[in-house]
């Protein structure tokens, strides 16, 4: 077997004994299915990428990754006890219960802690290598692996320990072997902080995004303060996505930081940006010459479905941004640039170099909002509120959200020098004046003229739909926007909000 070295070079004895094989049968099978496994890897300290990968060999051999995962994390000195502190942190509590009987009680309280979160409480178990950690046995001390249980105040107060927490950690060197070098070949787009390479894992034959932020060369102050720019974005981006896992939003699966840049891994997204594709460009990164030559009329451009798909996908993976925390999370730079797309053109949200918690803006009581100094967004996408007083809540979002159905249901940019009226909400307004004057369908001057045509009823109040939600959405008083959960609700029903 190829792979013996990673599979069977363990001794059995660093299989976690300390766990009942009941027990330990009943964790395997609930983390092997649906690859749950995956899930909980970033989180434990000392997993790297090629453990990771050891694991998906293993799996396709029809072995138990999870079994094979715990073997490897048990002989790096962890033990029942830091796994009963993982799924706590992971939020298994099912898992948490399975195996409560076999470890202290004095950590059960932790079960009561994910309950009821207003508490602290931190049971202080010690990572293995530590003096007092029951298991003395230290290994590969090239390894920078935080213990889960070192959430003291210092390390959380550590913006890089916070920000890598969750994700795995990948050499330069794999990067450059995944990248070719990071070849001009593999480049498939830039973007204001750094270049994005396709790379392949070699191992699993994986398809990865790589984004390398720039070095920049000017030693002045300035460029200095640019350069902390570039980093504090990716160190943002990094903890933001760590932290959250949706269908949605663009998982991040590695960082390296060790390099000379820090570069920043993404799961590869097949068919590029949401702009890229409402525009039926080929990217010039992303083909040779000859390809070019060939696929020079441009890419199919999105059928009506595929455009309601990407619509509700994108405004789900929002809207969990904003409601799955205590505090919400705004993204700062929605746009159909950082709206990617999967191979099955499932829409990921990307690039949250600028995320900022924020809050939710509430409908009736108007509460003080948050003022930041950050946030930059692109101008075209930017809520005036922003512009004017830098207020921040989730309707900023919303704001450039609705920019991006508008762009969706017209095929037409954001902003363009070449149109009479150069912003799109402006563009769509005059059209709806004339539209009325005419009595003509809106939905006829503002269809996407590249679009195939309209096939039926449902596709018809789609369009309608999209162009209200997105006026409503790009309302200039962020009260009268709709939230996200309305957006989502009125696209999937295809019903048209209603705005004064
Ligand atoms: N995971 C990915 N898979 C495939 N292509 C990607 C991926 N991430 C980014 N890209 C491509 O690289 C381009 C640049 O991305 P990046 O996030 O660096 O910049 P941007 O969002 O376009 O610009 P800025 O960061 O200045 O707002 C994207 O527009 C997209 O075409």
């Amino acid at each position: 077997m190829e792979d013996s070295d990673t599979v069977d070079g363990l001794p059995e004895e660093t299989m976690i004994s300390f766990l009942r094989r009941e027990t330990l049968q009943l964790i395997c099978d609930i983390l092997d299915t649906d690859n749950t496994w995956e899930t909980i890897a970033p989180y434990m300290p000392g997993i790297q990428m090629r453990d990771v990968d050891g694991c998906r060999r293993f799996a396709s051999y029809n072995q138990s990754p999870t079994k094979m995962l715990l073997r490897i994390w048990c002989s790096k000195g962890y033990n029942a006890t830091h796994l009963y502190q993982l799924f706590a942190k992971t939020k298994l509590i099912r898992l948490m219960r399975l195996m409560r009987s076999e470890v202290d009680e004095k950590y059960h309280c932790l079960e009561t802690k994910i309950l009821n979160p207003a508490r602290r409480f931190r049971p202080n178990i010690p990572p293995p290598g530590s003096q007092s950690a029951s298991r003395s046995k230290k290994t590969e001390t090239n390894e920078a692996s935080p213990a889960p249980t070192q959430s003291s105040s210092s390390s959380t107060n550590d913006p890089l320990r916070v920000a890598i927490e969750g994700t795995l950690p990948v050499t330069y060197l794999e990067l450059l072997e995944a990248t070719n070098g990071f070849a001009a070949s593999n480049v498939i787009g830039k973007g204001g902080y750094g270049t994005v390479y396709k790379g392949e894992i070699k191992a699993t034959g994986g398809m990865v995004a790589v984004k390398r932020i720039l070095a920049g060369n000017d030693s002045s102050a300035h460029g200095s303060k640019v350069e902390k720019e570039r980093l504090k974005q990716s160190l943002t981006e990094l903890r933001t996505l760590a932290r959250f896992r949706h269908d949605n939003i663009l998982p991040i699966y590695a960082y390296s930081l060790e390099g000379p840049e820090p570069c920043l891994v993404y799961q590869f997204m097949a068919n590029g940006s949401l702009e890229d594709r409402i525009l039926c460009r080929v990217s010039d990164y992303r083909i040779t010459t000859v390809k070019k030559y060939l696929f020079q009329k441009g890419t199919t451009p999105l059928t009506w479905i595929q455009r309601k798909e990407i619509s509700i996908g994108a405004a789900r993976g929002i809207l969990f941004l904003h409601s799955f925390a205590k505090t919400p999370i705004i993204h700062g730079d929605v746009k159909t640039a950082n709206i990617l797309l999967d191979k099955h053109m499932e829409p990921k949200l990307g690039d949250f170099g600028l995320s900022r918690d924020g809050q939710v803006e509430a409908e009736a009581t108007e509460k003080c909002p948050l003022i930041a100094s950050h946030i930059k967004g692109t101008l075209a996408y930017l809520a005036p509120e922003f512009i004017t007083s830098k207020i921040l809540t989730t309707k900023l979002d919303v704001y450039s959200y609705g920019i991006v159905l508008l762009e969706i249901a017209s095929g037409q940019r954001a902003y363009s020098d070449s149109r009479e009226t150069r912003g799109l909400v402006e563009y769509c307004q005059f059209n709806k004046e004339l539209a009325a004057r005419q009595n003509t369908r809106l939905r006829e001057f503002l269809i996407d003229k590249r679009a195939p045509p309209l096939a039926n009823e449902a596709e018809e109040l789609f369009l309608e739909a999209l162009i209200e939600v997105g006026l409503a959405g790009a309302y200039s008083d962020r009260r009268l926007r709709p939230s996200m959960a309305q957006i989502v609700e009125h696209l999937c029903k295809n019903t048209i909000p209603v705005i004064e």
